[in-house]
């Protein structure tokens, strides 16, 4: 897959396919249209093309710093990775890009810039300045540009039943499971290892510290959950805790894991972690034992799950 931070970076002269959005989680709907348009640059030797924009326009157009999404945009590269795609553009959402008109925008981004000869969207998809045109006026632009529009229709969205707000619904309400499934895939946490209290070891258990740079990505339900991360190149079980530590009187949220089996420095490493599935909501203990005890009842409920499902 070629990547491009730009469309007018974009210098591949193979007229192309191209299907427009946001596709936060690439959730199996998405992939559903991402074969569509494979299939569909295959057969008629086109190439397929993903655009999208980021930031999301809701964070540039309204500064709405609350849009939590199921992706940073580095996962979503790596997911798109493997679905057969030959480009993804990745195009920078500005004020000034928001204010193109329609006309301009179909005709300076995907008639110039990426060679449209087909285009597979949604039924509900607008666009331009406003968001005023649709597909009926994105259609009569094909007609005076040379492209076919394929419409995504309702029916075809409703068949799957899944949408990235279900999917965000069921994180937030800590139901990994649900999200799991309609993502096709695990829902990941991307970040670097940093220093915590250093009070993990003192409780046998030594729990790496997840930061996240991101402040879009949306973190599920706080709790206590079975995860597994590969780690220099090994695959590894653990528990995570995603919560304030109220027993400890903790400040603010931390996302923290232990992992089973493993002894390693992870400080300042960068990993990703998987999340499987939630155990119990996060409480605070009368004592540190009585944590401790907590804890050591999440690692045989961790070590039941993972023996019956590996
Ligand atoms: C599986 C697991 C479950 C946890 N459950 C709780 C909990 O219910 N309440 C709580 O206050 N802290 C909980 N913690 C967080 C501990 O308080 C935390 O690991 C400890 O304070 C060590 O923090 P440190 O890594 O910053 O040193 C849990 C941690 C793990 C790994
Ligand atoms: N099995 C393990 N699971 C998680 N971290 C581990 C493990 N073994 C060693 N470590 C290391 O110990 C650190 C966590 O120790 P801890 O005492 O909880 O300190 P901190 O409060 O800085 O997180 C991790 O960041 C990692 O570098």
């Amino acid at each position: 897959m070629k990547r491009y931070t730009d469309a007018n970076t974009y210098n591949n002269h193979v007229p192309s396919v191209v299907t427009i959005g946001t596709f936060d989680g690439v959730h199996i709907g998405h992939k559903k249209i991402i074969e569509r348009l494979v299939e569909a640059a295959k057969r008629n030797n086109l190439e397929s093309v993903i655009l999208t924009f980021f930031p999301h326009p809701r964070m540039v157009l309204q500064k709405d710093t609350s849009i939590k999404l199921i992706n940073t945009i580095e996962e979503r590269i790596q997911i798109l990775e493997k679905t057969g795609l030959d480009s993804l553009v990745i195009h920078p959402f500005t004020k000034e890009f928001s204010r193109l008109s329609a006309k301009e925008y179909v005709e300076e981004m995907l008639v110039d810039k990426l060679n449209v000869r087909h285009v597979i969207i949604g039924y509900d998809h607008r666009f331009g300045r406003n968001r005023n045109s649709n597909i009926i006026d994105l259609a009569s632009f094909g007609i005076q540009n040379d492209f076919t529009v394929e419409e995504i229709t309702k029916q075809d969205i409703d068949d799957v039943a899944v949408s990235s707000t279900k999917i965000r619904e069921a994180l937030l309400e800590g139901d990994i499971m649900k999200a799991n499934k309609y993502l096709g895939y695990n829902f990941m946490l991307t970040g670097k290892i940093i220093k915590g209290k250093e009070l993990g070891r003192k409780l046998e258990y030594p729990t790496a510290n997840l930061y996240i740079e991101e402040d879009y990505k949306l973190i599920p339900k706080k709790g206590v959950y079975v995860v597994k991360s590969h780690i220099n190149n090994k695959l590894y079980f653990g528990m995570m805790n995603i919560g304030n530590n109220p027993t400890v009187n903790g400040q603010h949220q931390t996302i923290e894991t232990h992992f089973f089996d493993a002894s390693f420095n992870l400080y300042e490493k960068k990993i990703q972690i998987e999340m499987l599935i939630r155990i119990r909501d996060e409480k605070k203990f009368e004592s540190i034992e009585a944590l401790k005890n907590a804890m050591q009842d999440d690692e045989d409920f961790s070590r039941d799950y993972i023996n019956s499902t590996v």
